[in-house]
């Protein structure tokens, strides 16, 4: 029986490093198949991994109909055996319906890829819609940190600098250090509701203790 499945972790738990190893180890056993991506880091449809891995991959725009495109595929002859998709949290509940009625009535593997929550701790639509139809949702099992050593659970949008909770859902953008408008950082619960990035940690940290009088 085909499977829908659903990999979720924090931005930087290896989501995109897992896509291309699960793909690597299918295709190696002869099997065939179909790489989707959206708003990829790179801006490109590419699926790239902070370990240096890429592949090419077809870009799901808002309008793209997964069950046309492999059913089209399939009448002109070709062969699908699994679909692997990243950034799936981007796709619209719909896309995500379709990749359910993909696993079901045409049998093939659907291995999903995505962050689970958004910069305000909010659901994607197509995580939501995700969980609510995968038949399994599994958490990577490598541990993204937050800065305090605990394991990272969410998301933080940082603007110039400092940590935001309000904005568009989607802006692309990376961890890394690199100064730039927008970035992201993972926290634990308790750093992401007391706003406190590492940043933040640090310059606290250097202000003197206040002198115990008036
Ligand atoms: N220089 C490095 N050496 C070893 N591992 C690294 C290095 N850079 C990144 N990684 C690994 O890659 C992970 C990020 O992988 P990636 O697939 O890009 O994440 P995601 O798709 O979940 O955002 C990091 O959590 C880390 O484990
Ligand atoms: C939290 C959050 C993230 N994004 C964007 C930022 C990145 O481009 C992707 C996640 O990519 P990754 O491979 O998991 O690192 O999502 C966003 O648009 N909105 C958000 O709230």
């Amino acid at each position: 029986m085909a499977e829908l499945t659903f990999w979720t972790g924090t931005m930087d738990a290896g989501k995109s490093t897992l896509a291309l190893q699960t793909n690597h180890n299918h295709a190696a056993r002869g099997r065939v198949g179909l790489i989707f991506t959206v708003h990829d880091r790179s801006g490109g449809a590419v699926v790239t991994s902070r370990l240096g891995l890429t592949h090419d991959a077809i870009e799901v725009t808002d309008d793209f109909d997964f069950w046309r495109h492999i059913v089209d595929a399939l009448t002109h002859g070709g062969r699908v055996d699994y679909l692997i998709c990243d950034e799936a949290q981007f796709y619209t509940p719909e896309q995500i319906e379709a990749l359910a009625k993909i696993t079901d009535e045409l049998q093939i593997d659907v291995f999903c890829f995505g962050i689970l929550t958004d910069f305000r701790t909010r659901l994607f639509p197509g995580a939501a819609r995700l969980v609510e139809l995968a038949d399994r949702t599994e958490v990577l099992q490598v541990e993204a940190l937050c800065w305090c050593g605990k394991r990272a659970t969410h998301n933080a949008r940082v603007e110039d600098g400092v940590m935001v909770t309000e904005g568009d859902q989607v802006v692309v953008g990376d961890t890394d250090q690199a100064p730039s408008a927008v970035s992201y950082e993972v926290l634990c619960r308790q750093h992401h509701r007391r706003r406190l990035t590492a940043a933040r940690a640090k310059s606290v940290s250097l202000v003197p203790e206040p002198l115990p009088f008036g």
